[in-house]
């Protein structure tokens, strides 16, 4: 069992994150609840950003929104001083409300509208990482009269296979993301973009993956794309200004997991760089990075309360939560592995091996297999860590389940952040059927 963050076992015996008794939040709020360890968040944040400072290189840590987006937490994001991936209309508003400095928005997507493009350019973000020929035919002509010019990445598949679950790989060749390295649509591309005298060409991106433990996969894909570096500067005559090496880093779901700090990744990162930059005899390009697990997800933590319980004679026993893939997918869409405690009875020896089960009609909710607890009672808080990275971000209302509430903790305050969703929020986009269509 391993502890995030903050997180400890206080004089009563329950699990306690940024010096507030988890039991004492579910009396306050209910359960299901999100429970953010923003400390943690902090730990990350500077982690990322002052390995590179040390390692004197200029650089952006983008957040990847993608892993969880709130007004709150882009506030946070924001004072943290790093910048923001957003992926859609709906996280770029979303950092537009939460008055996130349009200049540090890198706006990403593989089928951004004409709209969500027009939208960017109002706002005047500071950077959109084109994905695709299409996209820059659209770019091209939303930019027709323009004065100024956009920054642009092109997306790049620089042909890595990172090692992690198949649907979460996306540096190999044969994927729906970005500009194939080594199939001649880069240099298109390339050469397509610099014929536009409103798209500046700041660089190229790439991402491999996600819930990367070693680093070999980034320093293989920032080889690749340097190799191709050589070659433009020499046929193109372009160097670029930015190169960012994506998001991907690993987190401690359970004990399996082995993830480094990440000021590890950024070191590494930073000398396979800096090596190819000496190599090639270039000026040494800003180095951008997005993570977004490693700086939320095991600062979150969920707490379910336990309700019925079902035996299977000699194989297992199920206990069911208040919850369950309504408000974390993962271990239904990639088999994820999480850990869990009873909050409010921390010190208790685990004398039984049960399997959590999530409340929704499917057999494949479940939240954990066999994990070792007390002897689990009706009611009793079930906190599963580690739950704050694609969890609320990718919740649903699947049964109609009201998606719950997020708290912020930090130094013994508790904030509510995002409202717990009503039933009346349900129904509330819901039309009555008119008599053309129901003939009463
Ligand atoms: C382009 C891009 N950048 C960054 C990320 C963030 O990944 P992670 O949350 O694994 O750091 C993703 C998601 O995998 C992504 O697709
Ligand atoms: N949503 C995924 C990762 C995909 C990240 C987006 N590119 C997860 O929960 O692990």
């Amino acid at each position: 069992m391993h502890f995030h963050g903050t997180s400890r076992i206080n004089e009563k015996g329950h699990l306690e994150i940024g010096g507030v008794d988890t039991v004492s939040l579910t009396e306050t709020y209910g359960t299901p609840l999100y429970v953010y360890d923003v400390a943690l968040i902090r730990e990350r944040a500077r982690g990322f950003k002052q390995a590179f400072e040390r390692a004197n290189v200029k650089a952006q840590v983008a957040y990847a929104s993608k892993a969880f987006s709130s007004i709150a937490m882009f506030q946070l994001v924001e004072e943290e001083g790093l910048s923001l991936d957003v992926v859609s209309g709906g996280e770029l508003f979303t950092a537009i409300a939460a008055g996130f400095p349009a200049s540090r928005i890198h706006f990403h997507g593989n089928n951004k509208s004409r709209e969500e493009l027009k939208m960017a350019l109002d706002a005047g973000v500071g950077c959109i990482v084109v994905d695709n020929f299409y996209e820059i035919s659209l770019l091209s002509e939303l930019t027709q009269n323009s004065s100024s010019s956009v920054p642009v990445l092109l997306r790049v598949t620089p042909g890595v296979e990172a090692h992690t679950h198949d649907y979460i790989t996306t540096g190999q060749e044969d994927s729906k993301f970005g500009f194939g390295l080594l199939n001649g649509q880069i240099e298109k591309a390339i050469s397509m973009v610099q014929s536009q005298s409103a798209i500046e060409l700041l660089g190229f991106h790439c991402h491999i993956g996600s819930q990367i433990f070693d680093t070999a996969g980034f320093i293989l894909a920032a080889e690749k794309i340097f190799e191709k570096l050589r070659e433009w500067k020499e046929e193109l005559q372009y160097v670029p200004s930015v190169v960012n090496l994506g998001g991907g880093f690993g987190i401690r779901y359970t004990e399996e997991d082995e993830p480094l700090a990440p000021q590890a990744y950024v070191e590494k990162i930073v000398e396979a760089v800096k090596n190819q930059v000496s190599l090639l005899g270039m000026e040494m390009p800003e180095i951008w990075i997005e993570p977004g697990r490693s700086l939320v997800g095991d600062a979150g933590t969920t707490l379910y309360s336990a309700g019925s319980q079902k035996d299977v004679p000699d194989i297992r026993r199920y206990i069911s939560v208040d919850g369950g893939m309504s408000d974390n997918i993962r271990p239904a869409l990639y088999q994820a592995k999480y850990e869990a405690v009873l909050a409010n009875r921390m010190r208790e020896a685990h004398t039984e091996i049960v399997s959590i089960a999530g409340k929704c009609c499917e057999s494949g909710d479940m939240l954990i297999w066999d994990v070792p607890l007390p002897q689990v009672e009706a009611g009793d808080i079930v906190a599963m860590f580690c739950t704050g990275a694609y969890g609320y971000s990718m919740a649903n209302n699947y049964n109609r389940i009201p998606r719950p509430p997020v708290v912020f903790v930090e130094n013994g305050e508790s904030q509510l952040v995002i409202k717990r969703e009503t039933y009346q929020d349900l129904i509330g986009l819901d039309l009555p059927i008119s008599s053309k269509i129901l003939h009463r």
